[in-house]
This record gives structure tokens, sequence and C-alpha cells, in this order.
């Protein structure tokens, strides 16, 4: 089953169930802010202050970042501009009771090419089953090449962050934003601190462990992690974001960030997909 539905202020929605998971999508950003298997807990963070309102992000759950992550380009919104744009709703599968697929589709409009001056489609397909596979899928509609950075800006929900053990990114040289030093990962990764890295060369799963639950991050055509948590000083900061909300999220982000950018040149597509287990 599936209904596309709106709260109060118009903001829209797709609310999807099926014999294996429960999922909520909104059309802004083709932003997924509830996922959650048939009796298991919820898997993604949600601020509690965050709005539903058009213009404004959405504060946790998979904001995509397109057509670039972090800040590093000055032309362009941190993590791109495609998370407070409108998505159209392409289609939806019901592939079978337990398996339903998503096709949200963005192409470029006026208005996309007053803050990047390309023709493209970026189209995000959700596969929602007892696993929550998403691909985004750039393809350049345009005549001139473009340079693109992109990540899955996840939010995982976790029991408390003093809990948690990331383990596959052992021996990984990361960038660290903090100090903008390059470091090499010593251990398997546990968070007291504020954390903000570009972790290079990782094809590799990621396992997050929070007590007794291991979640499996495998991703394709992504070479680069990120791994972020705000902490006590910049929670209190941060636009819809809860002061103690630190301590009950981690950001995993399956990205092409920083070296691991992307050339794309006219009339090619390129696939960046994530699967979550
Ligand atoms: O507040 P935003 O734009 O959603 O970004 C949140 C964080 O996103 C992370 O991916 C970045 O590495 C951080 O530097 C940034 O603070």
């Amino acid at each position: 089953m599936y209904a596309l539905k709106q709260f109060d202020n118009g903001f829209e929605y797709l609310e999807v169930k099926n014999e294996s998971a429960y999922a909520k999508i909104a059309l802004q950003g083709a932003h997924i802010f509830s996922y959650k298997v048939k009796e298991q807990e919820e898997f993604l963070w949600l601020s509690a202050s965050s709005k539903f309102e058009n213009g404004s992000a959405i504060r946790g759950g998979i904001p995509i970042c397109w057509p670039r992550f972090g800040n590093l380009d000055d032309t362009l919104p941190q993590h791109g501009f495609v998370r407070v744009f409108l998505f159209e709703l392409e289609k939806v599968q019901e592939l079978s009771l337990e398996q339903t697929k998503v096709y949200l589709r963005l192409q470029e409009s006026e208005k996309s090419r007053k803050i990047w001056d390309f023709k493209f489609e970026l189209q995000i397909i959700f596969t929602i089953t007892n696993r929550l596979k998403i691909e985004m899928i750039t393809t350049n509609t345009d005549t001139k090449a473009f340079f693109l950075t992109q990540a899955f800006h996840t939010y995982f929900q976790v029991s408390d962050i003093h809990n948690i053990i990331i383990e596959g990114l052992k021996g990984k040289t990361y960038l660290d934003i903090l100090d903008n030093e390059k470091k090499v990962q010593k251990e398997n990764l546990r968070i007291n601190q504020e954390v903000d890295r570009v972790y290079e060369n990782v094809s590799n799963e990621i396992i997050l462990h929070d007590l007794k639950k291991k979640t499996s991050i495998k991703s394709e055509n992504s070479s680069s992690v990120i791994i972020w948590n705000p902490w006590i000083d910049k929670c209190k900061t941060m636009s819809a974001m809860d002061a103690q909300g630190y301590k009950k999220f981690v950001c995993i982000e399956s990205a092409n960030a920083f070296d691991d950018f992307q050339i794309i040149k006219p009339k090619e597509t390129y696939s960046l997909e994530v699967i979550y287990t």
C-alpha cells in the first residue's frame, strides 16, 4: 500500500507500507524521514525540532546532498541545493507483498539554472523491503561536462552515542575537517567528542554496532565515507537541531566527496547506490 499525504501546511510525502517495512518519503529533497522494518525500531533519527516546510531542509532522515557535498564551493549552498527542491513522484511499483519501489525525479528548471547552470536529470530510487536500497542516478543532459560531489547524509538513530562502534574503517586515511589534517584510523571507531571526518578509499562494508543491533552499510560507486556527530556545543547552535540530539544519532554518509569527485560528461549517467540491512 502507498499513499501521497500532506501535513496541514501542504508539505507532501509518500507513505509506503508493505509486509516487510514502513517508510515516509518527502517529495522535497526526495528525503526519506522514516524507515521501520517490521518488529524493529525506527532506523532513522529525526530531530523533534525539524520543521516540515517547503524551503527548509529536514534535520534527520536521509538528506540527499547534490551536486555538492560540503561547503568547499562557495558558489553553491552547503551540500548543494536539492534538499529544498520539490521532486516529481514518477512512479511506485509494488513488486511483491514485501517489496515497494519508489521513483522520484528532478530535472533542471529556470530556478535550478539560476543556482547551478547545468541541464541534468537526478533520479532517486528507493527499494523498501526488509533492507533499504537507495540509488542516486545523475544524468548530464547538457552539452558541457559538470563536476559532481554527492552523499547520502544518513542520520542513524542510536540507543546512545556512547554505545556505538563503527567497524570497517580501521587502517583508513581520513581528512579531519575539524583541523584540516590527514590522519589514519587506528581502531574501530567510538565517538566521545565532535567528529567530522572524510574517510578515503572505503569501498568495503561498514558495520554500525549499537549494543546487540548491527547495521550493515554497503555502497556501490562510492569510495568516500563521512562520519559526523556535532557533539554538545555545535548541537546547540545548529538549525532545527535538538540540544541533546547528538546523543541519539550518528551520520555515516556514503559519498563521492573531496578527492572522490566525479566529472560527468554530456549524456553520461552516474549511479551511486547504498544498501542498509
Ligand atoms: O547543517 P548541514 O548543512 O545539514 O550540515 C551538517 C554537517 O554535515 C556533515 O556532512 C558535514 O561534514 C559537517 O561539516 C556539517 O556540519
